[in-house]
Protein backbone atom coordinates (compact mmCIF):
# COMPACT_ATOMS: atom_id res chain seq x y z
CA UNK A 1 0.00 0.00 0.00
CA UNK A 2 1.00 3.51 -0.90
CA UNK A 3 -0.02 6.95 0.78
CA UNK A 4 -0.52 10.21 -2.32
CA UNK A 5 -2.66 12.47 -2.78
CA UNK A 6 -4.95 12.81 -6.63
CA UNK A 7 -3.52 15.44 -8.70
CA UNK A 8 -5.63 14.81 -11.41
CA UNK A 9 -8.35 12.79 -12.54
CA UNK A 10 -9.44 12.62 -16.45
CA UNK A 11 -11.27 10.28 -18.22
CA UNK A 12 -11.72 7.60 -15.30
CA UNK A 13 -7.93 7.82 -14.69
CA UNK A 14 -6.14 9.02 -11.13
CA UNK A 15 -3.09 10.60 -11.03
CA UNK A 16 -1.76 9.90 -7.78
CA UNK A 17 1.54 12.23 -6.13
CA UNK A 18 3.25 9.61 -3.90
CA UNK A 19 7.03 9.42 -2.62
CA UNK A 20 7.84 7.03 -5.26
CA UNK A 21 6.47 9.20 -7.83
CA UNK A 22 2.94 9.66 -10.04
CA UNK A 23 1.21 6.59 -11.03
CA UNK A 24 -1.86 6.26 -13.15
CA UNK A 25 -4.52 4.63 -11.16
CA UNK A 26 -7.91 3.65 -11.80
CA UNK A 27 -10.69 3.52 -8.76
CA UNK A 28 -11.77 0.57 -7.51
CA UNK A 29 -15.62 0.02 -8.51
CA UNK A 30 -16.43 -0.02 -4.67
CA UNK A 31 -16.50 3.91 -5.02
CA UNK A 32 -18.92 4.17 -7.70
CA UNK A 33 -21.45 1.17 -5.63
CA UNK A 34 -21.26 3.39 -2.62
CA UNK A 35 -21.58 6.63 -4.90
CA UNK A 36 -18.23 8.00 -3.66
CA UNK A 37 -15.90 10.05 -6.34
CA UNK A 38 -12.42 10.32 -5.92
CA UNK A 39 -11.70 14.30 -6.04
CA UNK A 40 -8.56 16.37 -6.61
CA UNK A 41 -7.00 16.46 -3.09
CA UNK A 42 -8.23 13.79 -1.39
CA UNK A 43 -5.85 11.51 0.16
CA UNK A 44 -5.69 7.82 -0.86
CA UNK A 45 -4.10 4.77 -0.61
CA UNK A 46 -3.10 2.77 -3.58
CA UNK A 47 -1.57 -0.63 -4.51
CA UNK A 48 1.35 -0.43 -7.11
CA UNK A 49 0.78 -3.07 -10.16
CA UNK A 50 3.40 -1.77 -12.28
CA UNK A 51 6.22 0.01 -10.29
CA UNK A 52 8.43 0.57 -13.64
CA UNK A 53 5.29 1.80 -15.52
CA UNK A 54 3.89 3.77 -12.50
CA UNK A 55 0.49 2.17 -12.35
CA UNK A 56 -1.36 1.03 -9.80
CA UNK A 57 -4.91 0.98 -8.55
CA UNK A 58 -6.61 3.23 -6.00
CA UNK A 59 -7.98 1.71 -3.12
CA UNK A 60 -9.08 3.78 -0.13
CA UNK A 61 -9.66 7.47 0.37
CA UNK A 62 -9.12 8.90 3.62
CA UNK A 63 -11.64 11.20 5.34
CA UNK A 64 -11.59 14.60 3.83
CA UNK A 65 -11.02 17.17 5.78
CA UNK A 66 -12.22 20.03 3.43
CA UNK A 67 -14.61 19.78 0.54
CA UNK A 68 -13.98 23.04 -2.01
CA UNK A 69 -16.88 23.59 -4.63
CA UNK A 70 -15.55 25.88 -7.11
CA UNK A 71 -13.49 24.62 -7.82
CA UNK A 72 -13.81 21.29 -6.90
CA UNK A 73 -11.19 20.04 -4.85
CA UNK A 74 -10.93 18.32 -1.65
CA UNK A 75 -8.45 19.55 1.58
CA UNK A 76 -7.87 22.50 0.67
CA UNK A 77 -6.07 24.38 3.59
CA UNK A 78 -6.09 27.84 2.61
CA UNK A 79 -6.95 30.56 0.30
CA UNK A 80 -4.50 33.47 -0.87
CA UNK A 81 -6.57 35.84 -1.48
CA UNK A 82 -4.29 38.35 -4.23
CA UNK A 83 -5.26 42.35 -4.92
CA UNK A 84 -3.51 44.86 -6.53
CA UNK A 85 -2.07 47.57 -4.63
CA UNK A 86 -2.69 49.37 -8.90
CA UNK A 87 -4.43 48.68 -11.73
CA UNK A 88 -6.68 47.28 -11.14
CA UNK A 89 -6.92 49.62 -8.27
CA UNK A 90 -8.01 48.08 -5.08
CA UNK A 91 -11.52 47.57 -4.39
CA UNK A 92 -11.94 46.33 -0.69
CA UNK A 93 -16.09 45.50 -0.92
CA UNK A 94 -14.65 43.02 -3.28
CA UNK A 95 -11.30 41.75 -1.15
CA UNK A 96 -14.38 41.25 1.94
CA UNK A 97 -16.22 39.57 -0.55
CA UNK A 98 -13.40 36.89 -1.07
CA UNK A 99 -12.72 36.96 2.43
CA UNK A 100 -16.51 35.62 3.50
CA UNK A 101 -16.17 33.68 1.22
CA UNK A 102 -13.09 32.03 2.45
CA UNK A 103 -14.37 32.03 5.92
CA UNK A 104 -17.13 30.40 5.06
CA UNK A 105 -15.36 27.31 3.75
CA UNK A 106 -13.29 27.58 7.22
CA UNK A 107 -10.07 27.94 4.96
CA UNK A 108 -7.27 29.55 6.51
CA UNK A 109 -6.60 33.32 4.20
CA UNK A 110 -3.50 34.97 3.08
CA UNK A 111 -4.13 38.20 1.63
CA UNK A 112 -1.69 39.42 -0.78
CA UNK A 113 -1.82 43.49 -2.12
CA UNK A 114 0.74 42.72 -5.20
CA UNK A 115 2.16 45.19 -7.84
CA UNK A 116 3.02 47.40 -4.83
CA UNK A 117 5.87 48.98 -7.12
CA UNK A 118 2.48 50.72 -8.76
CA UNK A 119 2.03 52.51 -6.00
CA UNK A 120 4.28 55.26 -4.94
CA UNK A 121 2.51 56.82 -2.42
CA UNK A 122 2.40 53.59 -0.56
CA UNK A 123 -1.59 54.15 0.20
CA UNK A 124 -1.59 50.09 0.01
CA UNK A 125 -0.29 50.18 3.46
CA UNK A 126 -3.40 51.46 4.66
CA UNK A 127 -5.16 48.41 3.58
CA UNK A 128 -2.74 46.41 4.81
CA UNK A 129 -2.89 47.42 8.53
CA UNK A 130 -6.64 47.71 8.84
CA UNK A 131 -6.31 43.87 7.55
CA UNK A 132 -3.46 43.18 9.75
CA UNK A 133 -5.83 44.51 12.48
CA UNK A 134 -8.48 42.39 11.54
CA UNK A 135 -6.15 39.32 12.56
CA UNK A 136 -5.04 38.15 8.62
CA UNK A 137 -1.75 37.49 7.58
CA UNK A 138 -1.24 40.45 4.56
CA UNK A 139 2.08 40.22 2.53
CA UNK A 140 2.98 43.02 0.24
CA UNK A 141 4.43 42.23 -2.54
CA UNK A 142 5.48 43.07 -6.22
CA UNK A 143 6.18 39.76 -8.66
CA UNK A 144 7.92 42.46 -10.76
CA UNK A 145 10.64 43.23 -8.19
CA UNK A 146 10.43 39.95 -6.59
CA UNK A 147 9.72 41.30 -3.16
CA UNK A 148 7.12 39.82 -0.76
CA UNK A 149 8.34 36.21 -2.42
CA UNK A 150 9.87 34.73 -0.23
CA UNK A 151 6.73 35.16 2.72
CA UNK A 152 4.89 34.00 0.42
CA UNK A 153 6.84 30.91 -0.15
CA UNK A 154 6.68 30.44 3.46
CA UNK A 155 2.62 30.94 3.72
CA UNK A 156 2.50 27.83 0.99
CA UNK A 157 4.80 25.60 2.84
CA UNK A 158 2.96 22.07 3.79
CA UNK A 159 -0.42 23.22 2.51
CA UNK A 160 -2.61 22.88 -0.51
CA UNK A 161 -3.48 26.55 -1.00
CA UNK A 162 -6.15 28.12 -3.63
CA UNK A 163 -5.18 31.31 -4.89
CA UNK A 164 -7.96 34.12 -5.89
CA UNK A 165 -8.71 37.47 -6.60
CA UNK A 166 -10.01 39.68 -9.49
CA UNK A 167 -8.36 39.13 -13.06
CA UNK A 168 -5.15 41.09 -14.02
CA UNK A 169 -4.23 41.19 -10.67
CA UNK A 170 -1.06 39.08 -10.39
CA UNK A 171 -2.14 35.74 -9.20
CA UNK A 172 0.24 34.03 -12.10
CA UNK A 173 2.84 36.27 -12.05
CA UNK A 174 3.17 35.71 -8.59
CA UNK A 175 2.87 31.80 -8.65
CA UNK A 176 5.69 32.35 -11.30
CA UNK A 177 8.21 34.97 -9.60
CA UNK A 178 7.96 32.15 -6.44
CA UNK A 179 8.86 29.53 -8.43
CA UNK A 180 10.36 30.18 -11.56
CA UNK A 181 10.07 26.19 -13.02
CA UNK A 182 6.34 26.64 -13.09
CA UNK A 183 6.27 29.09 -15.75
CA UNK A 184 2.67 29.76 -15.28
CA UNK A 185 1.79 31.51 -18.71
CA UNK A 186 0.59 35.11 -17.19
CA UNK A 187 -3.63 35.06 -17.81
CA UNK A 188 -3.77 31.20 -17.66
CA UNK A 189 -5.61 31.10 -14.34
CA UNK A 190 -8.07 33.11 -16.10
CA UNK A 191 -8.47 31.49 -19.51
CA UNK A 192 -9.01 28.28 -17.36
CA UNK A 193 -11.73 29.38 -16.28
CA UNK A 194 -13.04 30.95 -19.42
CA UNK A 195 -12.94 27.38 -20.74
CA UNK A 196 -14.46 26.06 -17.69
CA UNK A 197 -17.76 27.88 -18.55
CA UNK A 198 -18.21 26.03 -21.69
CA UNK A 199 -17.02 22.08 -20.39
CA UNK A 200 -16.96 20.49 -17.13
CA UNK A 201 -13.14 21.62 -16.32
CA UNK A 202 -11.06 19.41 -13.58
CA UNK A 203 -9.15 21.15 -10.93
CA UNK A 204 -5.20 20.23 -11.06
CA UNK A 205 -2.57 20.00 -8.61
CA UNK A 206 0.63 21.53 -9.24
CA UNK A 207 3.66 20.40 -6.48
CA UNK A 208 5.73 23.39 -5.60
CA UNK A 209 7.76 21.68 -3.17
CA UNK A 210 8.15 18.32 -1.31
CA UNK A 211 4.55 19.04 0.95
CA UNK A 212 3.04 21.86 -0.79
CA UNK A 213 0.20 22.04 -3.73
CA UNK A 214 -1.53 25.09 -5.18
CA UNK A 215 -4.42 24.35 -7.38
CA UNK A 216 -4.31 25.60 -10.66
CA UNK A 217 -7.54 27.08 -11.71
CA UNK A 218 -8.43 30.55 -9.30
CA UNK A 219 -11.09 30.07 -6.60
CA UNK A 220 -14.22 31.66 -5.75
CA UNK A 221 -15.43 32.40 -9.25
CA UNK A 222 -18.30 33.36 -8.59
CA UNK A 223 -18.86 35.98 -5.90
CA UNK A 224 -22.68 35.91 -4.84
CA UNK A 225 -22.98 35.63 -0.79
CA UNK A 226 -26.95 34.89 -1.25
CA UNK A 227 -26.59 31.39 0.43
CA UNK A 228 -25.24 32.75 3.44
CA UNK A 229 -27.78 33.39 5.88
CA UNK A 230 -27.93 37.12 7.30
CA UNK A 231 -27.44 36.18 10.89
CA UNK A 232 -24.36 33.98 10.30
CA UNK A 233 -22.22 36.93 8.43
CA UNK A 234 -21.29 37.85 11.82
CA UNK A 235 -19.11 34.75 12.40
CA UNK A 236 -17.32 35.26 9.13
CA UNK A 237 -15.90 39.30 9.87
CA UNK A 238 -12.75 37.56 11.49
CA UNK A 239 -12.11 40.26 13.87
CA UNK A 240 -15.63 40.86 15.43
CA UNK A 241 -15.42 36.96 17.02
CA UNK A 242 -14.08 37.62 20.23
CA UNK A 243 -17.00 39.87 21.23
CA UNK A 244 -20.24 38.54 19.14
CA UNK A 245 -21.08 36.23 22.44
CA UNK A 246 -20.78 40.06 24.64
CA UNK A 247 -23.96 41.24 23.42
CA UNK A 248 -26.93 41.82 25.72
CA UNK A 249 -29.96 40.23 23.30
CA UNK A 250 -29.37 36.69 21.76
CA UNK A 251 -29.42 37.02 18.17
CA UNK A 252 -28.17 40.33 17.87
CA UNK A 253 -27.27 41.28 14.57
CA UNK A 254 -25.33 44.28 15.83
CA UNK A 255 -27.07 46.73 14.13
CA UNK A 256 -30.16 48.48 16.02
CA UNK A 257 -29.90 46.31 18.91
CA UNK A 258 -29.35 48.42 22.84
CA UNK A 259 -26.00 46.99 24.55
CA UNK A 260 -24.38 45.62 21.84
CA UNK A 261 -20.94 44.86 22.73
CA UNK A 262 -19.67 44.58 18.80
CA UNK A 263 -21.01 48.06 17.73
CA UNK A 264 -19.32 49.07 20.92
CA UNK A 265 -15.94 48.49 19.10
CA UNK A 266 -16.49 50.21 16.39
CA UNK A 267 -13.01 52.54 16.23
CA UNK A 268 -11.32 50.14 18.51
CA UNK A 269 -10.77 46.87 17.81
CA UNK A 270 -13.48 46.87 14.42
CA UNK A 271 -12.58 49.31 11.60
CA UNK A 272 -15.44 51.48 11.08
CA UNK A 273 -14.93 50.57 6.91
CA UNK A 274 -15.41 46.83 8.14
CA UNK A 275 -18.77 47.70 10.28
CA UNK A 276 -20.19 49.32 7.48
CA UNK A 277 -19.77 46.55 4.96
CA UNK A 278 -21.09 44.26 7.03
CA UNK A 279 -24.21 46.15 7.50
CA UNK A 280 -24.81 46.63 4.03
CA UNK A 281 -23.93 42.89 3.20
CA UNK A 282 -26.53 42.24 5.78
CA UNK A 283 -29.13 44.27 4.56
CA UNK A 284 -28.20 42.81 0.82
CA UNK A 285 -28.67 39.24 2.03
CA UNK A 286 -31.95 39.90 4.23
CA UNK A 287 -33.32 42.14 1.31
CA UNK A 288 -32.93 38.31 -0.91
CA UNK A 289 -34.43 36.66 1.68
CA UNK A 290 -37.12 38.67 1.81
CA UNK A 291 -37.53 38.32 -1.69
CA UNK A 292 -37.32 34.45 -1.33
CA UNK A 293 -40.30 34.24 1.09
N1 LIG B 1 4.07 46.41 -12.32
C1 LIG B 1 3.71 45.18 -11.99
N2 LIG B 1 3.01 44.43 -12.87
C2 LIG B 1 2.62 43.18 -12.51
C3 LIG B 1 2.95 42.65 -11.23
N3 LIG B 1 2.41 41.42 -11.16
C4 LIG B 1 1.81 41.19 -12.33
N4 LIG B 1 1.93 42.24 -13.16
C5 LIG B 1 1.36 42.37 -14.53
O1 LIG B 1 -0.05 42.34 -14.45
C6 LIG B 1 -0.62 41.65 -15.55
C7 LIG B 1 -1.57 40.56 -15.06
O2 LIG B 1 -0.80 39.56 -14.39
P1 LIG B 1 -1.30 38.04 -14.26
O3 LIG B 1 -0.26 37.35 -13.46
O4 LIG B 1 -1.67 37.49 -15.57
O5 LIG B 1 -2.61 38.27 -13.41
P2 LIG B 1 -3.66 37.15 -12.92
O6 LIG B 1 -4.19 37.58 -11.62
O7 LIG B 1 -3.06 35.80 -13.00
O8 LIG B 1 -4.78 37.35 -14.01
P3 LIG B 1 -5.88 36.30 -14.48
O9 LIG B 1 -5.13 35.11 -15.02
O10 LIG B 1 -6.64 37.06 -15.52
O11 LIG B 1 -6.73 35.96 -13.30
C8 LIG B 1 0.55 41.12 -16.35
O12 LIG B 1 0.76 42.01 -17.43
C9 LIG B 1 1.72 41.16 -15.40
O13 LIG B 1 2.95 41.33 -16.04
C10 LIG B 1 3.70 43.47 -10.31
O14 LIG B 1 4.01 43.12 -9.18
N5 LIG B 1 4.03 44.72 -10.75
ZN1 LIG C 1 -24.48 42.94 19.09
Amino acid sequence: MLEGVIVKGIGGFYYIDTKRGVFETRARGIFRKEGIRPTVGDHVKISVLDEENKKGSLDEILPRRTELIRPRVSNVDQAVIVFAAKSPDMNLDLLDRFLLLAEEQELDIVIVLNKIDKDNNQDYEEAATLYRQAGYLVICASAELGSGVEDLKAALENRISVFAGPSGVGKSSLINAAFPGLELNTGELSKKIQRGRHTTRHAELIRITENSYIVDSPGFTSLFLNHIPSEKLQYYFKEFEPFVHGCYYNGCMHINEPDCAVKAQIGKAIHPMRYQRYVNIVQELKKEEERKK
